[in-house]
């Protein structure tokens, strides 16, 4: 059977942290592709200023250059709020043949218990946990955890470094930057000061 890993996220932006642990999950539990699949609205995160259609389009720049590494649409494409339950089990509807993994980071591990329908939500899909600085929860449910290099780096950070107009470069790549700048997204500028 295919292995997908759904990396699912609000991308606001994108950034290395993603790429590391999609690579990582990729190699380390063997997945045939990771699929970033950026939210429509974030169960439990508050997003102002930026739209799903321009963390789409970062989401796709971020990803551009590995082959192994799609999009997933379907979230932004169905509206409304994007529990992972329901998302997967019409991908899983869609795609009977495909064996998915759901990959996310340290930091979610302790909300687990919080997410709709978990206890089903488990015995859908694997768990694919990623080490992240300073989040080390234990959990009752299945997590495949996988040691990865650590990066401490966050979209809020990288938001925070745009508005004072600093540079993004080894943070994000330079796609997405560039994306960042020409949209004016967090309050940026044209051009970084700093570089
Ligand atoms: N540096 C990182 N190391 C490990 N996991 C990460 C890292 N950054 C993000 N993740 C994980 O990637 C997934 C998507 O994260 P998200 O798009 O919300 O980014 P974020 O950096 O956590 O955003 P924000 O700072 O806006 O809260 C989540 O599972 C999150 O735990
Ligand atoms: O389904 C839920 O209840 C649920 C609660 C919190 C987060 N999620 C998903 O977890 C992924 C990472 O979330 P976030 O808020 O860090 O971008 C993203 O795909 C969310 O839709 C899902």
């Amino acid at each position: 059977m295919k292995k997908v890993g759904i990396l699912g996220g609000t991308f606001n932006p994108p950034h290395l942290g993603h790429l590391i642990m999609a690579n990582e999950a990729l190699l380390e539990a063997n997945l045939d592709e990771v699929r970033f699949m950026p939210n429509y609205i974030a169960p439990h995160k508050d997003v102002a200023g930026v739209s799903a259609e321009q963390r789409l389009a970062m989401t796709k720049l971020a990803i551009s250059d590995h082959p192994q590494f799609k999009v997933e649409d379907f979230e932004i494409k169905n509206g409304g709020v994007s529990y992972s339950f329901n998302t997967l089990t019409k991908l899983i509807e869609r795609e009977p043949n495909v064996e998915f993994y759901f990959i996310i980071g340290g930091d979610m591990i302790e909300g687990l218990s919080t997410w709709h329908r978990i206890d089903e939500l488990v015995k859908l899909i694997r768990f694919i946990g990623v080490s992240r600085p300073g989040y080390n929860a234990v959990t009752p449910y299945p997590v495949m955890m996988i040691r990865s290099p650590e990066l401490l780096l966050s979209s809020t950070m990288l938001r925070e470094r745009a508005a004072a107009n600093r540079s993004l470069l080894y943070l994000v790549p330079e796609k997405v930057e560039a994306y960042i700048r020409k949209e004016r997204l967090y309050g940026s500028q044209p051009n970084a000061s700093d570089r």
